[in-house]
């Protein structure tokens, strides 16, 4: 059986995640917390290899990933985790059809959701 990086293709993934970064380099609220990142080709190849192996894809980078640490005193709040969802969402269903882009947003959500989580205060 095949995986859904398979069925979509590294190609596709990179263009996702262009068209994604492409959308928070002016985005009022998130743009400014991103300002951490300088070299936005190398984060898009960071982010799309991510996607990739999230998606059944085997590496083909030698990277590792601490999604937690780096969501950490950044400034990020749920409310802005709800913002990129919103900016994610139309672009995966623009290029992938269900239920690929079920499943690749629901991984999103729940990575959504630790984040929001982590992010917020106790009381
Ligand atoms: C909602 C789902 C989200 C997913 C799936 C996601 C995914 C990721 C991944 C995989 C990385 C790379 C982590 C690593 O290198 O270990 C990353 C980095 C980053 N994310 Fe997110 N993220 C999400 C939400 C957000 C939000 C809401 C913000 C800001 C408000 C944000 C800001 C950042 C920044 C600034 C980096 C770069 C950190 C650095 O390189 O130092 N992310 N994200």
């Amino acid at each position: 059986m095949s995986s859904i990086a398979q069925r979509l293709g590294r190609e596709l993934i990179d263009t996702v995640s262009r068209q994604f970064y492409a959308q928070i380099r002016v985005h009022p609220r998130l743009a400014p917390i991103f300002a951490v990142v300088h070299d936005w080709p190398q984060h898009e190849a960071h982010i799309s290899h991510f996607w990739w192996t999230m998606l059944g894809g085997d590496a083909y980078l030698d990277t590792q990933y601490n999604v937690a640490r780096k969501h950490l005193d950044i400034g990020v709040t749920p409310a802005l985790v709800d913002e990129w969802l919103a900016l994610f969402e139309p672009i995966v269903r623009r290029h992938v059809a269900s239920p690929d882009a079920d499943e690749w947003l629901r991984k999103a959500r729940m990575i959504g959701q630790s984040i929001a989580l982590m992010n917020t205060p106790l009381d």
